[in-house]
């Protein structure tokens, strides 16, 4: 019988988990870098506290994107380490997926920078 699992484990496992995919994963690792500074810049610009609130949703969504494709990536591996159409079709949705996430997270950066970012350096009054 699977011994019993605490909720303790399950977190363990989670933790590993985000640890190995920054190990592995280096878009994830970029896309980490980019969220810190993206942070930092909300902070220094004194951004408001819902943009602030908008930034870190984008954020979590690509970030959580880019983990479900490492665990794409990993399943489709492992069940189909020769080509085939259909392991193509799900690493490359689970990449799209990714894209889509990145470019949206990218305009909602440029909407709710574009004021203060403007207001630091003289174009807009
Ligand atoms: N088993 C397969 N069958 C068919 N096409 C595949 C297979 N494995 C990879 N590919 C193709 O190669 C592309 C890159 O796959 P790979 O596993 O190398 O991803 P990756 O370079 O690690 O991606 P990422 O940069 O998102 O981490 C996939 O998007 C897919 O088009």
């Amino acid at each position: 019988m699977k011994p019993r699992r605490t909720w303790r484990d399950a977190f363990r496992n989670a933790w590993d988990g985000v640890l190995a995919s920054l190990k592995t994963e280096r878009n994830l690792r970029f896309h980490t870098a980019a969220a810190i500074v993206v942070i930092l810049a909300a902070l220094y610009f004194h951004l408001p506290a819902r943009d602030v609130a908008v930034l870190l949703l984008v954020i979590a969504l690509v970030i959580t994107a880019e983990m479900i494709n490492t665990a794409i990536e990993a399943a489709v591996d492992l069940a189909a380490p020769e080509w085939h159409r259909l392991a193509k079709l799900a690493k490359d949705a689970a990449a799209g997926a990714v894209l889509v996430a990145a470019a949206f997270a990218v305009f909602i950066g440029i909407l709710l920078f574009y004021e203060p970012v403007g207001r630091a350096f003289g174009w807009v009054s």
